[in-house]
Protein backbone atom coordinates (compact mmCIF):
# COMPACT_ATOMS: atom_id res chain seq x y z
CA UNK A 1 0.00 0.00 0.00
CA UNK A 2 1.28 3.35 -1.43
CA UNK A 3 1.07 6.31 1.02
CA UNK A 4 -0.43 9.18 -1.07
CA UNK A 5 2.02 11.96 -2.36
CA UNK A 6 1.39 15.17 -1.00
CA UNK A 7 0.00 17.58 -3.13
CA UNK A 8 -0.23 21.07 -2.83
CA UNK A 9 -3.06 23.24 -5.06
CA UNK A 10 -3.32 26.50 -6.04
CA UNK A 11 -6.96 27.43 -7.06
CA UNK A 12 -6.74 31.22 -8.59
CA UNK A 13 -10.55 31.21 -8.80
CA UNK A 14 -11.90 34.04 -11.11
CA UNK A 15 -8.12 35.93 -10.38
CA UNK A 16 -5.09 36.61 -12.72
CA UNK A 17 -4.54 37.41 -16.45
CA UNK A 18 -1.62 37.27 -18.69
CA UNK A 19 0.87 39.21 -16.19
CA UNK A 20 0.27 36.36 -13.53
CA UNK A 21 1.57 33.96 -15.37
CA UNK A 22 4.60 35.35 -13.86
CA UNK A 23 4.05 34.42 -10.46
CA UNK A 24 3.13 30.76 -11.70
CA UNK A 25 6.93 31.08 -13.25
CA UNK A 26 8.60 32.49 -10.30
CA UNK A 27 6.50 29.43 -8.67
CA UNK A 28 7.74 26.70 -10.60
CA UNK A 29 11.42 28.84 -10.30
CA UNK A 30 11.29 28.44 -6.39
CA UNK A 31 10.34 24.56 -6.07
CA UNK A 32 13.82 23.18 -7.39
CA UNK A 33 13.81 19.30 -6.47
CA UNK A 34 10.97 18.63 -4.22
CA UNK A 35 9.14 15.30 -3.19
CA UNK A 36 5.84 17.29 -3.21
CA UNK A 37 3.37 17.52 -6.32
CA UNK A 38 2.40 20.74 -7.16
CA UNK A 39 -0.48 22.15 -9.49
CA UNK A 40 -1.95 25.70 -9.76
CA UNK A 41 -5.72 25.93 -11.47
CA UNK A 42 -6.56 28.53 -12.98
CA UNK A 43 -9.18 30.20 -14.73
CA UNK A 44 -10.02 28.76 -17.85
CA UNK A 45 -8.65 31.72 -20.36
CA UNK A 46 -5.16 30.93 -18.90
CA UNK A 47 -4.74 27.13 -18.80
CA UNK A 48 -3.39 26.91 -22.23
CA UNK A 49 -0.85 29.65 -21.52
CA UNK A 50 -0.09 28.47 -18.20
CA UNK A 51 0.19 25.10 -19.66
CA UNK A 52 2.59 26.17 -22.06
CA UNK A 53 4.69 28.35 -20.24
CA UNK A 54 5.12 25.67 -17.22
CA UNK A 55 5.56 22.69 -19.33
CA UNK A 56 9.28 22.24 -18.74
CA UNK A 57 8.66 22.66 -14.62
CA UNK A 58 7.42 20.79 -12.09
CA UNK A 59 3.89 22.31 -11.72
CA UNK A 60 1.19 21.00 -13.05
CA UNK A 61 -1.88 23.27 -14.20
CA UNK A 62 -5.09 21.85 -13.46
CA UNK A 63 -9.03 23.22 -14.38
CA UNK A 64 -11.55 24.61 -11.63
CA UNK A 65 -14.67 22.95 -12.77
CA UNK A 66 -15.84 20.85 -16.19
CA UNK A 67 -19.01 19.92 -17.58
CA UNK A 68 -19.99 16.67 -17.80
CA UNK A 69 -20.84 16.47 -21.27
CA UNK A 70 -18.46 15.60 -24.00
CA UNK A 71 -19.63 18.39 -26.16
CA UNK A 72 -22.64 20.46 -26.88
CA UNK A 73 -24.76 23.70 -26.86
CA UNK A 74 -23.83 24.72 -23.07
CA UNK A 75 -23.16 28.09 -23.33
CA UNK A 76 -19.79 29.09 -21.58
CA UNK A 77 -19.21 25.77 -20.19
CA UNK A 78 -15.95 24.18 -20.50
CA UNK A 79 -15.68 20.17 -21.31
CA UNK A 80 -12.92 17.85 -19.43
CA UNK A 81 -12.21 17.17 -23.14
CA UNK A 82 -11.12 20.83 -23.80
CA UNK A 83 -9.06 21.42 -20.49
CA UNK A 84 -7.32 18.37 -21.38
CA UNK A 85 -6.62 19.71 -24.68
CA UNK A 86 -5.31 22.91 -23.57
CA UNK A 87 -2.97 21.52 -21.67
CA UNK A 88 -4.59 20.75 -18.03
CA UNK A 89 -3.81 17.06 -16.11
CA UNK A 90 -6.04 17.73 -13.04
CA UNK A 91 -9.51 19.85 -12.44
CA UNK A 92 -11.16 20.87 -9.36
CA UNK A 93 -15.01 19.63 -9.00
CA UNK A 94 -17.47 20.27 -6.82
CA UNK A 95 -16.13 23.41 -5.17
CA UNK A 96 -18.31 24.46 -2.28
CA UNK A 97 -18.73 27.85 -4.54
CA UNK A 98 -19.65 26.00 -7.18
CA UNK A 99 -22.13 23.62 -5.29
CA UNK A 100 -23.59 26.67 -3.48
CA UNK A 101 -23.81 29.18 -6.04
CA UNK A 102 -24.78 26.87 -9.17
CA UNK A 103 -26.50 24.43 -7.05
CA UNK A 104 -24.39 21.88 -8.16
CA UNK A 105 -25.50 18.43 -6.24
CA UNK A 106 -23.14 15.24 -5.02
CA UNK A 107 -24.81 13.32 -8.78
CA UNK A 108 -23.66 16.14 -10.71
CA UNK A 109 -20.36 16.31 -9.30
CA UNK A 110 -19.79 12.68 -9.74
CA UNK A 111 -20.97 12.75 -13.27
CA UNK A 112 -18.59 15.84 -14.07
CA UNK A 113 -15.72 13.19 -12.14
CA UNK A 114 -16.48 10.65 -14.44
CA UNK A 115 -16.19 13.17 -17.23
CA UNK A 116 -12.70 13.97 -16.07
CA UNK A 117 -11.79 10.26 -15.76
CA UNK A 118 -13.16 9.98 -19.25
CA UNK A 119 -10.78 12.97 -20.55
CA UNK A 120 -7.69 11.43 -18.66
CA UNK A 121 -7.86 14.34 -15.79
CA UNK A 122 -6.84 13.81 -12.51
CA UNK A 123 -9.85 15.03 -10.36
CA UNK A 124 -9.91 16.65 -6.83
CA UNK A 125 -13.04 16.52 -5.48
CA UNK A 126 -13.95 19.00 -3.05
CA UNK A 127 -16.23 18.29 -0.07
CA UNK A 128 -17.11 20.42 3.10
CA UNK A 129 -19.58 21.55 5.59
CA UNK A 130 -20.91 24.72 6.39
CA UNK A 131 -21.15 26.82 9.67
CA UNK A 132 -24.54 25.80 10.82
CA UNK A 133 -23.85 22.37 10.04
CA UNK A 134 -20.47 22.71 12.04
CA UNK A 135 -22.36 24.09 14.73
CA UNK A 136 -25.68 21.46 14.47
CA UNK A 137 -22.66 18.70 14.70
CA UNK A 138 -23.09 17.28 11.73
CA UNK A 139 -20.07 18.20 9.71
CA UNK A 140 -18.89 14.46 10.17
CA UNK A 141 -22.25 13.19 8.54
CA UNK A 142 -22.45 15.74 5.69
CA UNK A 143 -18.76 15.18 4.74
CA UNK A 144 -18.81 11.87 4.63
CA UNK A 145 -22.48 11.83 2.72
CA UNK A 146 -20.65 14.41 0.19
CA UNK A 147 -17.86 11.77 -0.37
CA UNK A 148 -19.90 8.99 -0.81
CA UNK A 149 -21.92 10.99 -3.18
CA UNK A 150 -19.74 12.58 -5.19
CA UNK A 151 -16.85 9.81 -6.35
CA UNK A 152 -17.97 7.42 -8.91
CA UNK A 153 -17.29 3.93 -8.93
CA UNK A 154 -15.23 4.48 -11.65
CA UNK A 155 -12.27 6.61 -9.41
CA UNK A 156 -11.29 2.48 -8.46
CA UNK A 157 -7.32 2.51 -9.09
CA UNK A 158 -7.16 5.99 -10.44
CA UNK A 159 -4.86 8.46 -8.74
CA UNK A 160 -7.76 11.35 -7.44
CA UNK A 161 -7.26 13.21 -4.09
CA UNK A 162 -10.33 14.36 -1.79
CA UNK A 163 -9.93 18.00 -0.72
CA UNK A 164 -11.94 18.81 2.91
CA UNK A 165 -12.76 22.20 2.85
CA UNK A 166 -15.02 23.46 5.39
CA UNK A 167 -17.23 26.21 4.03
CA UNK A 168 -16.81 28.68 6.98
CA UNK A 169 -13.16 28.59 6.44
CA UNK A 170 -12.64 29.75 2.73
CA UNK A 171 -11.60 33.01 2.12
CA UNK A 172 -12.50 33.91 6.29
CA UNK A 173 -9.21 34.01 7.78
CA UNK A 174 -10.68 30.64 10.17
CA UNK A 175 -9.53 27.60 9.98
CA UNK A 176 -10.56 24.28 12.33
CA UNK A 177 -8.51 23.25 15.21
CA UNK A 178 -6.08 20.52 14.30
CA UNK A 179 -8.07 18.32 15.98
CA UNK A 180 -11.02 19.01 14.34
CA UNK A 181 -9.02 18.77 11.13
CA UNK A 182 -7.91 15.01 11.77
CA UNK A 183 -11.60 14.30 12.57
CA UNK A 184 -12.82 14.88 9.70
CA UNK A 185 -9.62 13.28 7.39
CA UNK A 186 -9.55 10.14 9.76
CA UNK A 187 -13.62 9.79 8.57
CA UNK A 188 -13.28 10.29 4.95
CA UNK A 189 -10.40 8.02 4.94
CA UNK A 190 -12.65 5.48 6.21
CA UNK A 191 -15.35 6.07 4.02
CA UNK A 192 -12.59 6.16 1.02
CA UNK A 193 -11.15 2.39 2.60
CA UNK A 194 -14.43 1.95 3.03
CA UNK A 195 -15.83 2.36 -0.53
CA UNK A 196 -12.59 1.67 -2.76
CA UNK A 197 -10.40 -0.89 0.13
CA UNK A 198 -6.63 -1.10 -0.41
CA UNK A 199 -6.81 2.02 -2.42
CA UNK A 200 -8.36 4.18 -0.56
CA UNK A 201 -5.74 4.47 2.00
CA UNK A 202 -3.49 5.56 -1.13
CA UNK A 203 -5.67 8.98 -2.06
CA UNK A 204 -4.81 11.87 -1.25
CA UNK A 205 -6.89 14.11 1.25
CA UNK A 206 -6.32 17.81 1.13
CA UNK A 207 -7.31 20.10 3.32
CA UNK A 208 -8.37 23.71 1.75
CA UNK A 209 -10.05 26.85 3.74
CA UNK A 210 -7.72 29.99 4.63
CA UNK A 211 -4.35 28.20 4.11
CA UNK A 212 -1.36 30.56 4.38
CA UNK A 213 2.77 30.23 5.09
CA UNK A 214 2.13 31.13 8.83
CA UNK A 215 -0.51 28.18 9.74
CA UNK A 216 0.97 25.87 6.69
CA UNK A 217 3.49 23.47 8.63
CA UNK A 218 0.83 22.88 11.54
CA UNK A 219 -1.82 21.82 9.38
CA UNK A 220 0.07 19.72 7.03
CA UNK A 221 1.90 17.98 9.54
CA UNK A 222 -1.69 16.51 11.20
CA UNK A 223 -2.71 12.81 10.78
CA UNK A 224 -4.49 12.00 7.29
CA UNK A 225 -3.44 15.71 5.65
CA UNK A 226 -2.10 14.62 2.33
CA UNK A 227 -1.71 18.39 1.43
CA UNK A 228 -3.68 21.36 0.66
CA UNK A 229 -6.15 23.23 -1.51
CA UNK A 230 -4.98 27.10 -1.47
CA UNK A 231 -6.87 29.77 -2.60
CA UNK A 232 -5.65 33.25 -1.75
CA UNK A 233 -2.28 32.63 -1.08
CA UNK A 234 -1.65 30.44 -4.15
CA UNK A 235 -2.12 34.10 -6.33
CA UNK A 236 1.79 35.00 -4.80
CA UNK A 237 4.83 33.02 -5.77
CA UNK A 238 6.27 33.59 -2.22
CA UNK A 239 3.00 32.69 -0.03
CA UNK A 240 2.56 29.78 -1.91
CA UNK A 241 6.79 28.43 -1.77
CA UNK A 242 6.02 29.29 1.79
CA UNK A 243 3.04 26.54 2.12
CA UNK A 244 4.93 24.26 -0.04
CA UNK A 245 7.99 24.49 2.00
CA UNK A 246 6.14 23.35 5.11
CA UNK A 247 5.37 19.95 3.70
O1 LIG B 1 -11.48 27.69 -1.53
C1 LIG B 1 -10.28 27.52 -1.31
C2 LIG B 1 -9.45 26.73 -2.21
O2 LIG B 1 -10.21 25.99 -3.11
C3 LIG B 1 -9.63 28.14 -0.14
O3 LIG B 1 -9.56 29.51 -0.36
P1 LIG B 1 -8.66 30.41 0.65
O4 LIG B 1 -7.32 29.72 0.75
O5 LIG B 1 -8.58 31.74 -0.04
O6 LIG B 1 -9.38 30.43 1.95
Amino acid sequence: MTAPVPLIAGNWKMNGDSASLGEALATAAGLGSTRVRVAICPSATLVSRMADALKATNVLVGGQDCRAEVSGAYTGDVAAEQLADAGAELVILGHSERRAGYGETDALVAAKTQAALRAGLEPIVCVGETLDERKAGKALEIVTGQVRGSLPAELAGKVFSVAYEPVWAIGTGLTPSTEEIVEVHRAIRQTLTSIFGAHGATVAILYGGSVKPSNAAEILHADEVGGALVGGASLKAADFLGIIAAV
